[in-house]
Order: C-alpha cells, then sequence, then structure tokens
C-alpha cells in the first residue's frame, strides 16, 4: 500500500493512544508544573462569576475606603504610619495600639482599618488621589467578568489607567511643589519623590515639557488629534483650466515608470489648431531585478520587473473645423468626483455597548481542536519537509530583454496605416502606439462618421501595404473607443521563462495554481490560475509554440507548488514530448497501479487511466460530501484543522493536472471510449481539484468536438493554418493571423487576449526536473484508483442477452447491413469507438445472428440482405 502522508510522522493524525494520554512524551516537565498549578479555566464560568463579583465589591470597598480617607486620614493617621506599626497594627489591640503610641484607636475610615491602611498606602504612600483609578479598572474587570458586559476595552483600560495613575500623580506633584515642601496625599509620595527626582535633573520647565509632552501623546494616540495649520488655498484643479489646444498626455506616467528617455518635436500645423508630435524612443535595456549570480533560491527574489509598456503617440494632422461651442463648453465641465466619507473611527461607548460574544464548539470541534493543540495543524509537506523548490539560475538568461521597435520603424508603419485607409477616404483623428515583446498595437480613433466595418474590411490592404503578415484588426477594440491593429514587429522579442518567474507578480501570486503565460501586447507579465479556467484546451499547428506552451505551464507550476500539493498526469502519446519529467515521478506524478511508466504513452492505457481519474473523482465528491463542504480548498482547509478522521477515509487531496498531447490521435484510435471520460471529467472536476489540459495540432470539429468544446471555457490558440481551425478553437478567426513562435491568443470565454509565450526550452526543463528528482521523494507516484478495464473480453461469450446489449448495438447492425461487410473496423471507424467495445459489438452481432463467425482476414459474412429485413428483426429481438 502506498505510504499516505504523515502517517510516520508527529503530524499524524490519530487520537493519542491511552499510554500517550497518560505520559505524553514532550514538556514532562511543564505539564507537571501544570498540574501542581492549574491554569486558571475562563471558561468555567461559575470561577469567571465569582472573580467578577469579587473585584466588583473590591472596586466598591475601595470607593468607600478612598473617599473616606480623604476626610479622615487626620484621625487615622497615628494608626496607619509605619513608626507607630503600620501594617502591623492590623491586629493589634487596643492596649498595645497604645502602648505602640496610636493615639486615637478608634479607626475613623468608614471601611475600618483595612481601609484605612489600604488608603494611606494608595494614596499617600503611592500615587495620591490618582489612586482613585484603581477602582475604576476593578470596576471596570469586575463588570466585564460577572455581567459579561465590555464597559471599556480591557487592554486600553489597563494601559491609560496606568498612564493616568503615574501622569497624575505627577502632575500633581509639580504643581503642588509650588506651594508646600512636603509630600502630600493629594500626590502622593510617589509622585513628590518622582517630581523632585526631575526636577534636580531637568528643572521645573523639563518637567512642565514632559508633562506636555507625555499629555500630547496620549491624546495623539487615543484619538489621533491634527495639529493643523491654517490651511493656504490650493490651486484650482488643474483640470479646470486645460487649454482647448493643449495635447493631452493621459498615459504620461506609464513613462515615467519607464526606463525610457523620450525627446519630442512638435511641429505647430499652419492651422494652428492642431500637431503633430511624434515620440522618439530611446531605452535603455529592459532589466532584470534577478542578480546575474547563480544559486539563487526563488524565494528570495521578490522585485517586479518594471513592466516596459512603451506607449507612443502619434498625432495626425486634420484639416477641420474647430469644434462646436456648445462641445467645447462640455468638455470644459469640471469632473466632480463623490468620495465618500472614510468608515468612521470607532467609538468606544459602541464598543462598550458590544454584547459578549461567545462560541460555543460542537464536540467535534472541541476534539478537532484538542488535537490541534496536540499535535499542530496537519502539515501535508511535512513528508518531504525539505523539500526546496527549483531554484531560478535553472532557468537560461537568454540576454538582455530588448525591445527592438524603433522610431523609425514606428514612423513608417504609422504612416503606411494611415496612407491605406486614406486612399480608402478613412479619416482618422489620432493614433497611438503600444509596443509589445511581438506585436505593435496601433489604436487609431477614426474621425466621427467613419463606419467600423469599412476598417474592418481593410485588414488585407493593411497587411499589404505594410508587407507583413500576421496583422490583426480589432475592432472596436473592448472597452476602448478606438479600433486596434496590431502589426508583427520586424525583430520580435522572446519573452524568457526566467523573466516571468523572476516578477514579484509570480512570487508572491495567491493564485491556486499560478501558471506563467508570457506576456501582453503591451508587456506586462501575464498569468492566469488554471484552478479557476478551470480546464484549457491547446491547439496549433506544428512548430508554433505548442510544446513550448506546455512545459511553460507545467514548469510555472512546479516553480510555485509542493510535491504534496500537486499531481500530473502526463498523456503523450508521440512519446517525445514529457518524457523529460519522467525524473519527476516520485514527487509530481500519478500513475495507475502496477504500471511501470508513470508517463502514459499507450491508448489503451489512456482509457483506464481516464476512467481512474473519473473514479478518483467520484471518491473525491463523496469525500466532499462527507465533509460537508462545496470544494478541494474548503476540504483540504478542514483537514488540515484536523477536522476530518482519516481512519473515515479522509486524506489531504493535491490538485490534478492531467495533460495530453496530440489529443487528436487518441481521438482518432479511441474515439467515445476517451471523449466520454474526458467530457465528464471537464464537466464534474472543477471543484474536486482535478484540472485537464488538452493540446492538439488539428483542431477539426471531429476532435474537438461540442461536448468538449462546451467543456472547455479556456482555450489557448497558437498559430493554426486556417481561419476554420481559428474558428474552431476559438469560436473566432485571429489565430490564423498569428505569427508563430509562442504568438498566442487565449480566450477565456469573454475576453481575447493576444499573448507571447514565455520561451522555456527542453535543456532548461531538463535541469528543473533533475533538480526536483534529485532530491528525496515519495516511495512511489501518486496512485490512482485502480480502474479494470475490459481487456481480454474480445472473445465475448456466444450467448446473446438482448437485455445485455450495447447502446450502439442497433446503430452498429444498421452500419453492417447497409455495408454488407461485418467489419470491426469499420463500426470502430464509424461509430468513433475503441477496439475493445467495437469487438464486443461484433460479438452481440454474431451471437444475435447479424453477422456469420470469425473469418481470419476476411471480414465476416452479413447474414441479413437489406435495411428492411433489419429492421423487421429488430423488432422481433425487442420482443
Ligand atoms: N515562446 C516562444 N518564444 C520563442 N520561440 C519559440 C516559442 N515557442 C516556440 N518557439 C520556437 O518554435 C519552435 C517550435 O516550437 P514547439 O516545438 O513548441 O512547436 P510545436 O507546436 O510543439 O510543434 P510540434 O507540434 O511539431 O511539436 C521552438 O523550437 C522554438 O524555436
Amino acid at each position: 500500500m502506498l505510504i499516505r502522508g504523515n502517517q510516520i510522522k508527529t503530524n499524524t493524525f490519530r487520537e493519542p493512544t491511552k499510554a500517550e494520554k497518560a505520559a505524553p512524551v514532550k514538556n514532562e516537565g511543564k505539564k507537571e508544573r501544570r498540574e501542581l498549578f492549574p491554569k486558571l479555566n475562563f471558561s468555567n464560568d461559575k470561577a469567571v462569576k465569582i472573580i467578577g463579583l469579587f473585584l466588583l465589591l473590591l472596586a466598591i470597598y475601595f470607593f468607600v475606603a478612598f473617599t473616606s480617607y480623604l476626610f479622615t486620614w487626620e484621625e487615622d493617621q497615628s494608626y496607619v504610619i509605619d513608626a507607630n506599626g503600620g501594617w502591623s497594627n492590623l491586629f493589634k489591640t487596643s492596649e498595645e495600639l497604645k502602648s505602640n503610641g496610636v493615639l486615637n484607636p478608634d479607626i475613623q475610615n468608614w471601611a475600618g482599618k483595612l481601609g484605612a491602611l489600604f488608603s494611606h498606602q494608595f494614596i499617600y504612600k503611592w500615587f495620591g488621589i490618582s489612586s482613585f483609578v484603581f477602582v475604576f479598572i476593578f470596576t471596570v474587570l469586575g463588570y466585564r467578568l460577572l455581567f459579561k458586559v465590555k464597559l471599556f476595552p480591557v487592554v486600553k483600560t489597563l494601559s491609560y489607567s496606568f498612564f493616568l495613575l503615574i501622569f497624575g500623580s505627577l502632575f500633581i506633584a509639580y504643581f503642588h511643589s509650588f506651594i508646600g515642601e512636603y509630600p502630600h496625599f493629594l500626590e502622593g509620595e510617589f509622585g513628590f519623590y518622582l517630581n523632585r527626582l526631575l526636577v534636580a535633573q531637568i528643572g521645573s520647565a523639563g518637567v512642565a515639557g514632559i508633562l506636555a509632552f507625555s499629555a500630547l501623546t496620549t491624546l495623539v494616540i487615543a484619538y489621533n488629534i491634527d495639529f493643523k495649520l491654517p490651511e493656504r488655498k490650493r490651486k484650482q484643479d488643474s483640470i479646470n483650466h486645460i487649454d482647448d489646444d493643449e495635447d493631452i498626455e493621459v498615459e504620461e506616467p506609464v513613462y515615467q515608470r519607464n526606463p525610457i528617455r523620450r525627446t519630442e518635436s512638435v511641429v505647430e500645423d499652419e492651422l494652428g489648431s492642431e500637431e503633430i508630435s511624434i515620440a522618439q524612443i530611446e531605452r535603455t535595456p529592459f532589466q532584470e531585478v534577478v542578480p546575474q549570480s547563480q544559486n539563487i533560491p526563488v524565494e528570495e527574489i521578490i522585485k517586479e520587473q518594471e513592466n516596459p509598456i512603451v506607449e507612443t503617440e502619434f498625432e495626425i494632422p486634420i484639416n477641420r473645423p474647430p469644434a462646436n461651442k456648445q462641445n467645447r463648453q462640455r468638455e470644459d465641465l469640471p469632473l466632480e468626483t463623490i468620495v465618500p466619507d472614510p468608515e468612521p473611527e470607532q467609538n468606544s461607548a459602541q464598543e462598550a455597548a458590544e454584547p459578549e460574544f461567545t462560541v460555543q464548539l460542537s464536540e467535534e470541534e472541541a476534539k478537532a481542536k484538542e488535537l490541534v493543540d496536540q499535535f499542530g495543524t496537519y502539515d501535508p509537506k511535512l513528508d518531504l519537509s525539505s523539500y526546496t523548490s527549483p531554484t531560478i539560475d535553472l532557468l537560461q538568461n537568454y540576454g538582455v530583454n530588448k525591445i527592438a521597435v524603433d522610431a523609425d520603424e514606428l514612423e513608417a508603419n504609422k504612416n503606411k496605416i494611415v496612407e491605406t485607409l486614406n486612399n480608402y477616404n478613412i479619416e482618422i483623428d489620432k493614433i497611438k502606439a503600444t509596443i509589445g515583446p511581438t506585436v505593435t498595437l496601433y489604436e487609431i480613433i477614426p474621425a466621427p462618421g467613419v463606419r467600423i466595418s469599412k476598417i474592418k474590411n481593410l485588414e488585407d490592404d493593411i497587411a499589404l501595404s505594410l508587407a507583413a503578415l500576421g496583422i490583426r484588426i480589432i475592432a472596436p477594440m473592448p472597452g476602448k473607443g478606438t479600433i486596434g491593429i496590431e502589426v508583427p514587429n520586424r525583430h520580435p522579442e522572446m519573452v524568457p521563462m526566467r523573466s516571468i518567474i523572476t516578477t514579484e507578480k509570480f512570487q508572491k501570486t495567491e493564485m491556486d495554481l499560478p501558471i506563467a503565460l508570457g506576456k501582453t501586447i503591451s508587456n506586462e507579465v501575464f498569468i492566469a490560475d488554471l484552478a479557476k479556467m478551470p480546464h484549457m484546451l491547446v491547439a496549433g499547428a506544428t512548430g508554433q509554440g505548442k510544446s513550448v506552451g506546455i512545459n511553460t505551464i507545467l514548469v510555472s507550476l512546479l516553480y510555485k507548488k509542493h510535491p504534496s500539493q500537486l499531481k500530473f498526469v502526463l498523456v503523450d502519446p508521440k512519446k517525445v514530448e514529457l518524457t523529460l519529467f519522467k525524473k519527476i515521478e516520485r514527487h509530481f506524478l500519478a500513475k495507475l497501479p502496477g504500471e511501470e511508466d508513470a508517463i502514459i504513452t499507450d491508448t489503451k492505457k489512456v482509457i483506464n487511466t481516464l476512467n481512474s481519474l473519473c473514479i478518483e473523482m467520484d471518491q473525491r465528491y463523496d469525500l466532499l460530501k462527507d465533509a460537508g463542504v462545496r470544494n478541494l480548498k474548503e476540504y483540504n482547509e478542514k483537514f488540515v484543522n484536523r477536522k476530518l478522521n482519516p481512519n473515515n477515509g479522509h486524506r489531504y487531496l493535491p490538485f490534478i493536472v492531467l495533460v495530453v498531447d496530440e489529443f487528436a490521435d487518441l481521438m482518432m484510435t479511441a474515439g467515445k471510449e476517451v471523449e466520454t471520460p474526458i467530457a465528464r471529467l471537464a464537466q464534474l472536476a472543477r471543484a474536486i481539484g482535478i484540472h485537464l489540459i488538452i493540446a492538439t495540432q488539428r483542431p477539426s470539429v471531429n476532435i474537438i468536438t461540442g461536448t468538449i468544446k462546451a467543456n472547455f471555457p479556456a482555450r489557448l490558440a497558437f498559430r493554426v493554418t486556417s481561419k476554420i481551425d481559428s474558428r474552431t478553437i476559438l469560436d473566432t478567426g485571429g489565430a490564423d493571423q498569428l505569427i508563430g513562435k509562442g504568438d498566442m491568443l487565449l480566450s477565456t470565454g469573454s475576453d481575447l487576449i493576444r499573448l507571447q509565450c514565455a520561451f522555456v526550452d527542453t535543456p532548461e526543463v531538463d535541469q528543473v526536473c533533475e533538480f526536483i528528482g534529485g532530491q528525496r521523494g515519495y516511495p512511489s507516484a501518486f496512485m490512482l484508483p485502480e480502474y479494470v478495464g475490459d481487456e481480454g473480453e474480445g472473445g465475448g461469450s456466444k450467448d446473446f442477452d438482448p437485455d445485455d446489449r450495447d447502446s450502439l448495438f442497433e446503430d452498429a447492425a444498421r452500419l453492417i447491413v447497409m455495408h454488407q461487410q461485418g467489419s470491426t473496423s469499420l463500426i470502430q471507424r464509424k461509430l468513433k469507438l475503441g477496439y475493445n467495445r467495437a469487438g464486443r459489438i461484433i460479438d452481440q452481432l454474431e451471437a444475435a445472428g447479424v453477422v456469420g463467425p470469425f473469418e481470419g482476414s476476411k471480414a465476416r459474412e452479413v447474414l441479413i440482405p437489406d435495411d428492411y429485413a433489419l429492421e423487421q428483426f429488430l423488432e422481433n429481438l425487442g420482443k
């Protein structure tokens, strides 16, 4: 049996044995001490109430004693002073007191002898009348414990009270020192001597300063008071002053963020109303934040690379009458923004009224809490606690990432676009360029009245005039009032995987399954969450970057996940693409029990694996149901908090990512047998953490069938050969216009994003796998549930049971009769079935008497001559 995580570790999720309960291994010393001095159990309601009551009574007693002291201190003076015995007088008789020199043994304090002694101690010896603060503290605490009502927050109360005690005592002492030379009960001896000490060191002015400073500091801490100077009149918002002729650089901050030097030549047009501004761009090379040194763990890299979003604006001179006055006035209208008030600060009175909220733990939760207290939360990583994620130096640094589009190229393209459009009488208001790694996006704002479809139809003409392949027109740009024309750069930039992995965006992402796909057209790093997608279809003609794309996805997951959190099921009928990942079998791969290879290349095994994944899916759903949660995340959270008992079959569930390369190949050989489990997984596996990535070279409709397509909302298209293929994969054209080499379009249902795929070369993948494979792994790959396939049933039984017929029995019979050819491969091909199933159907047809027996290489004889006879035959069979 596979050793499941943490069975032999401290992490073990099991109830402590009797022996352990009796004599826990760790912290013996501490435990004993705990038994000697049992901790006050605040969940014991009675004890809490008793303490609360006691504190309240103490507060009343102190209040009476202290108040009385203010009036009776003189009478009781001789009783309480140390010279006459002080606290030791408490248990002396009147005679003894008198003999000790106490003038008045009959105590006047309303709280008796003890009250007099306490008051003397607190008020005279310690803090003076500030000692009343103790009455307040006891009241707040007692009230809280007895009535479970929070008058004031406890910690705040204690800290402010402490401050008031010292401050009050010193404050009174300071002012009293100007009229008296001896300690007085107003400030207490503590305040008196503290003031004297401070005055001797820093003088009266210094003490005054300290008092003022501490008072103001406390006000700032408590109420965050503002020290405001009278405000100067601010400049009016610049938005009201924008001159009509002024060029508004809306996206100026972009330049400031980037290491770009920009010089502008502005040429006034003769008309004076419009201007041409051509930005010339010089850039410093795009710098990676990672130091070039080797062996840097990824975790240490935190700074995100600046995204060198490069935007250039061209304004086209157009001889048009100035906009009418009304419009201008509308433009001049100041924009009023209403900012909602920040949330009012929590007021302490409100806090005081807040009712006590206690949560009663259920038995199950209490047990979980006990286990967590004893063993800590379950740590799935503990089994491979020494595992380290691959280091960044395993990935190549392909030189500096420099966008090689110069101003001349931009200018030339701009001119050609404008010229072409002008040839077709299309006027443009403005044109803006955003330079990406492979393409530059020219956004144009057409003059009012220009029909969008007119520009869209000129796609080929613009491509011709620019003499460039891969031009894509987006009309209109979603969310912007512009039309986009994507023009490939003369020297496209490669996006190394390393430059993506090192970004802060990737390092700090909180996504469950982050995949670093590459960069967007505006040169921003693009990271998607596979867990949210939740499945992805990848298509692209051969040599356009599909395999690199799959490697990129796998490598980004390897950089981000621990082997306990993620398992891959890799299907590679081509047998060459995914073999690199064999090295990480004992860390990240899953396989069927008894299989030798974790990477599946055989069609029959693929069917078994897919069915096994369906079983895993069903099992996971049962576990989720039992745990009363809705998805994998909640389930694992519950398991980690030891709320699920492994003895009931619960286990930590890693994400499973199924990657199928060359899906077309599988569909051709196994048809429905592959399609059905894949469709089932795609439909249901989202919540239980099984995600599918399916890649194909040929995105034709018989490969990417309706059922499959409907369940794969995320589609990634590399360059395909025809518009039809593009439509099949993306439901729209565009993929046929890509330029290859990792240029791709990602459709996530609603959006279509053009991306340049990050590049990771085979040796890099190899090194990453080597790095992982070289570390201690699990004893074997992750075991999927056993699936008993239908191998060996090809012979079939000759006894025909009409009720046990295959659902496609009748279709197969019609097919065979129509073709008058009793061949298994015919059924296989036309009904898109696997060999096993087709074989089973032919056996059933033989048993039913539709075809004759097996005749070696020859097709079986068909025993029913035509359709009519067959329909009658089937009708009788049904009866
Ligand atoms: N993201 C990329 N950046 C730069 N170059 C790339 C990128 N992706 C692919 N290429 C280039 O294209 C070549 C082919 O890529 P890849 O092997 O991924 O194609 P493919 O679509 O998988 O082909 P096949 O289906 O035949 O396996 C690579 O060797 C590489 O030179």
